[in-house]
């Protein structure tokens, strides 16, 4: 299925400005990019975003995270979590992250994203934009993400409490080829924070 949005506005053109992506680049010493932290709940991808963004900001690299109950919380709270609203959430955040990419920050985007296809349209929105996009697959067995359960809502779905939770009944389509993929049972925090620094490093994006 391809994506089409629906654009409502008619008459619209997109406006330039007189600083570009580059001088932004060389105010703050360092490209945007997007980092898509994709995976089942519990696997990883909040702490990992939390502890890139500090080692990012010990180097003086300015990163944004986004977070799925966060962005939930605000402009996606219309949204639940039927197959058509995650593909909205994603959407717009994909959005968001591309907009944020362009001013020049490495955007750390964690959202369970299940869908490869919506996964792709982020991807996509990326490249049309001339934007560098790495996803990346925070791997974990689902009994090893369940026996964590931070937030107990494993426990809740496997009692009939939340209905449509991903990787109880609910689908969770794994990345086929990722950019950097990290098996959080079986890495420790600090070797998935040095894959990420390094490949950031590896693409020119960061000294
Ligand atoms: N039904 C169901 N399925 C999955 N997750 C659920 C559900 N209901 C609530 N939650 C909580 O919402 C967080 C996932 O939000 P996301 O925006 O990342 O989801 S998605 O990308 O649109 O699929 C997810 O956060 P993480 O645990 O950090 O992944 C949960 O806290
Ligand atoms: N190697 C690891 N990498 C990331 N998290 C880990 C790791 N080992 C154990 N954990 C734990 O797993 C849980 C992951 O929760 P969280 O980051 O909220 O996941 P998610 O954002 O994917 O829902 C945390 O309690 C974290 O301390």
């Amino acid at each position: 299925m391809t994506v089409t949005v629906e654009r409502k506005a008619t008459n619209v053109h997109w406006h330039e400005g007189d600083v570009t992506r580059e001088d932004r680049a060389s105010i703050l010493g360092h490209k945007g990019v997007t980092l898509w932290f994709t995976g089942l709940s519990g696997s990883g991808k909040s702490t990992i975003a939390v502890a890139v963004e500090k080692a990012l900001a010990a180097r003086g690299v300015l990163s944004y995270r986004l977070d799925g109950d966060n962005i939930r919380l605000g402009i996606n709270s219309n949204l639940g979590f039927s197959a058509e609203d995650r593909k909205e959430n994603i959407r717009r955040v994909g959005e968001i992250s591309k907009l944020f990419a362009d001013s020049g920050v490495v955007v750390l985007s964690s959202f369970i994203s299940p869908y490869r296809e919506d996964r792709e349209m982020v991807r996509r929105m990326h490249e049309e934009g001339d934007l560098p996009y790495l996803e990346v697959f925070v791997d974990c067995a689902l009994e090893e993400a369940e026996s964590r359960d931070p937030k107990g809502l494993y426990k809740k779905a496997r009692a009939g409490e939340i209905r449509g939770f991903t990787g109880i009944d609910d689908p969770y389509e794994a990345p086929l080829s990722p950019e950097l993929h990290l098996r959080t049972d079986r890495m420790s925090l600090e070797e998935e924070v040095e894959t990420v620094i390094s490949s950031l490093q590896a693409r020119g994006i960061i000294a």
